[in-house]
């Protein structure tokens, strides 16, 4: 068995941050390093780990900690494993390892989704792989086959629940009624939520994922900012009550789409907001801090991955299967795949993207107003698939679900309801997948 890399050495590997995932893969690296060894072919050595506070890190070898992670990059290693997260100063660290030849293993979304050109580009340049499966859903395999397995294929749709966070409170306050805050902050105390929590309680988390998502899926460059992002500090009581009563559950989805327009030109939507989802759907059950995401391609048809997509152990897992895979390209000689961006398809604007809505509306109890509140779908080029109403005192609620129609139709109708006299109040609106109930 080879025991060493093609210059003889064992694979030195950088680790920048040691917190909820860094110190996972830290353990992992240290008691499994025979068996990484084995599969890699050649030992994988911890070389040093950088920390912003080395003081705090009694439990870690002191000898391998520093708090200069530029000079650890710049140091003799083989691969930089980047877990701290953010844009700068990584991004400057990540370029700089790249282009000397250093391959990067990174779980950073937030750095993908914006720099992913560039990173490319400089590991091209530079002769070394860029790997992040940690980055989306954390443990689930689900970057690797969408870049190698599905490479043959075209994909259509990828559609899932990428952030725990979001997921957890969710589901919380749909089974138990919990408060928002108390489940943000267990989220928080249990390694899913990012430093700053409002990175997944207003979607940028799962917006930067998408933005990942569809880039590999539709081959094309699709930044967060392409991403259109509702978060869920919008979902009211009201809105899981609504959902409820009518056989549903709310669910943060990011969902990336080829578009086929009428003249045949493809496009890519990509989205991240609040869907309301039936609940034999099988996104619908998924709770906690999982992710499960769906992806259709023409031959494969319908695909679903699921697992744990948030935590220390189980990013590890995938950061883990990176390193081996990166280790193991060093000592044959290989590389991964760059990055394939060939199609250049353009991002269609959320207002052209077609969707399905659910409004629910207070309304009085009055002859006609049904038939008023139709004519306004109407009037926007709204079919409607299905209407419930129901009789309280002096009022009635009215339950309509549309067919599909463009965002912005959707949204202009909503308004133009909101506004009618007959109208008491539009008690919940939001977006539907799944079968019409
Ligand atoms: N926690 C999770 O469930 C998941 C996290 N991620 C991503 O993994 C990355 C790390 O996340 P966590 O481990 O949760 O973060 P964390 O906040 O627990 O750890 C960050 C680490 O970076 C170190 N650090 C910060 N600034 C530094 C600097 N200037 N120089 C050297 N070290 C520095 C800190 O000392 C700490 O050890 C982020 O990009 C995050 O988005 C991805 C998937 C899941
Ligand atoms: N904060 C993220 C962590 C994993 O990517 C989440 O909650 O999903
Ligand atoms: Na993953």
């Amino acid at each position: 068995m080879t025991l060493s890399t093609s210059d003889g050495r064992t694979v030195r590997v950088a680790l920048l941050g040691c917190g909820t995932v860094g110190s996972e893969v830290a353990r992992l690296l240290t008691e499994q390093a025979g068996e990484l060894a084995a599969r890699a072919g050649a030992p994988v050595e911890l070389a040093g780990i950088a920390v912003r506070r080395p003081d705090k890190h009694p439990e870690l070898p002191q000898h391998l900690l520093t708090a200069d992670a530029a000079a650890l990059v710049e140091s003799d290693v083989d691969v930089v494993v980047e877990l701290i997260g953010g844009i700068e100063p990584v991004r400057t660290w990540l370029l700089t390892a790249l282009r000397k030849g250093k391959s990067v293993v990174t779980a950073n979304k937030a750095l993908l989704s914006e720099h992913s050109g560039e990173l490319s580009e400089a590991a091209d340049a530079g002769g070394a792989d860029l790997y992040f499966e940690a980055s989306v859903a954390g443990a689930i395999p689900l970057l690797r086959p969408l870049r190698e397995s599905l490479a043959g294929d075209r994909i259509t749709k990828v559609m899932g629940i990428v952030n725990g966070t979001t997921n957890f409170i969710l589901s919380a306050m749909d089974s138990t009624g919990a408060g928002y805050a108390e489940t943000l902050d267990e989220a928080s105390r249990l390694g899913y939520a990012e430093a700053d929590p409002t990175a997944d309680v207003d979607g940028y988390d799962a917006a930067s994922k998408a933005a990942i998502l569809a880039s590999l899926a539709f081959h094309t460059r699709v930044t967060a900012s392409d991403v259109h992002r509702e978060g869920i500090s919008g979902v009211t009581a009201s809105d899981i009550a609504a959902a409820k009563a009518l056989g549903r559950t709310v669910k943060l989805l990011a969902i990336c789409e080829r578009v086929t327009a009428d003249d045949g030109t493809e496009s890519v939507s990509a989205r991240v907001h609040p869907v309301m989802l039936p609940r034999p759907h099988p996104l619908a059950s998924v709770g906690g801090a999982f992710n499960a995401v769906f992806v259709e391609a023409d031959a494969a048809g319908e695909l679903m991955f699921y697992g744990q997509g948030a935590g220390g152990a189980p990013t590890a897992s995938a950061v883990l299967g990176d390193l081996v895979a990166v280790a193991r390209n060093r000592v044959q000689g290989g590389h991964g795949p760059r990055e394939s961006a060939h199609a250049n398809l353009p991002v269609r604007p959320m207002g052209q993207t077609p969707t399905r809505y659910h409004v629910s509306l207070d309304v009085a109890d009055k002859p006609g107003v049904l038939a008023q509140v139709a004519q306004v779908f109407a009037d926007h080029g709204v079919s409607i698939a299905a209407v419930r109403q129901r009789d309280r005192l002096s009022m009635a609620s009215l339950v309509i679900v549309t067919h599909l129609a463009p965002d912005a139709a959707l949204e202009a109708t909503v308004e133009a309801i909101g506004k009618m006299d007959v109208v008491r109040e539009v008690v919940s609106v939001m977006r539907v997948e799944g079968e019409d109930t």
